[in-house]
C-alpha cells in the first residue's frame, strides 16, 4: 500500500525560492508610495504568513511605523499584488530538484499546493514556474482564517480529493506548515532547504528532509522500515 494517498506542498520556501520575488514586489509597492525599500535578508525572514502579514511587519519597522495606517497597508497590498502579477517569477527560482521530484510524485498520486499566499498570486507564480499543471488543486489563504497554522485549507484539500486527512502528507519549510498538518490530523515533512528553522518540540517521527530527493527516498521506504509513517 502507498504511504499516502495525496501530498500537499507549501509554495514559498518549499517549491519556489521566492524571497527575491517577494522582496521585489514589496519594494515596488513601497517605491510607488515614496517609501524606502528593505534588503532581501530582512524580507526573507518576514515570509510565511502571507502578504498582509509581510506588509504589517514592514510597517512595524522604525522606518515605516510613523506612516502606518489602514489605508497605506491597503495601498501597499494592491501594489504588491500588481507587481507579483506583472512578473510572478521575477527574482524567484524553482528550488533545485523540485521539478524532477514533483514530476515523479504526480505520476503516483494527486499533489496539491497549500499556501498562505492568496490563490490568484499562488496560481500566477506556479504557472510562470511551469508547475501549475502538475497540481490537482491550489488552495491559497484568501481569508485570514484560512491561514496556516489553521488546518482549514488542508481539510478542504482532503475533502475535495476524497481522501482522509490522515492519508495526506504536508511538506513545508515553516513551523506553520507542520502545525497545520498536525491540527488536521495529517502527516508532516519539514523541508530543510527552505526559509524556516528546524522545528523543535515536534513529534519524533516528523520527517526532516534535507533535499527534495529525500522525499522520494522516504516515500520509497517500506512502511515499518523507519520509526515514522
Ligand atoms: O507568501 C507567504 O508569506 C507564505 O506563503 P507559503 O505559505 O507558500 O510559504
Amino acid at each position: 500500500m502507498k504511504r499516502f494517498d495525496a501530498i500537499a506542498f507549501d509554495l514559498d520556501g518549499t517549491l519556489v525560492d521566492s524571497a527575491g520575488g517577494i522582496a521585489h514586489a514589496l519594494n515596488a509597492a513601497l517605491a510607488d508610495q515614496g517609501l524606502p525599500s528593505f534588503p532581501l535578508d530582512t524580507v526573507r525572514a518576514w515570509i510565511g504568513d502571507g502578504p498582509d502579514a509581510l506588509i504589517a511587519r514592514a510597517l512595524a519597522t522604525d522606518a515605516l511605523a510613523p506612516h502606518d495606517s489602514y489605508e497605506l497597508a491597503a495601498r501597499l497590498r494592491r501594489g504588491f499584488d500588481a507587481a507579483t502579477l506583472r512578473a510572478p517569477m521575477a527574482g524567484s527560482v524553482v528550488f533545485d530538484g523540485i521539478l524532477a521530484v514533483i514530476g515523479e510524485l504526480a505520476a503516483q498520486r494527486p499533489l496539491v499546493v497549500i499556501t498562505n499566499k492568496p490563490t490568484p498570486l499562488a496560481r500566477a507564480v506556479l504557472h510562470e514556474a511551469g508547475l501549475l499543471a502538475t497540481f490537482a488543486a491550489v488552495h491559497g489563504a484568501d481569508t485570514p482564517s484560512q491561514r496556516k497554522p489553521s488546518p482549514l485549507l488542508l481539510q478542504q484539500a482532503a475533502r475535495r480529493l476524497g481522501v482522509a486527512a490522515q492519508r495526506l502528507l504536508m511538506v513545508g519549510d515553516a513551523a506553520v506548515d507542520i502545525a497545520a498538518a498536525l491540527a488536521a490530523g495529517s502527516a508532516a515533512a519539514w523541508a530543510g532547504w527552505g526559509y524556516g528553522h528546524a522545528p523543535t518540540q515536534l513529534p519524533a517521527d516528523l520527517w526532516r528532509l534535507a533535499t527534495p530527493q529525500d522525499l522520494l527516498h522516504r516515500l520509497a521506504m517500506p512502511v515499518g522500515a523507519d520509526t515514522s509513517h
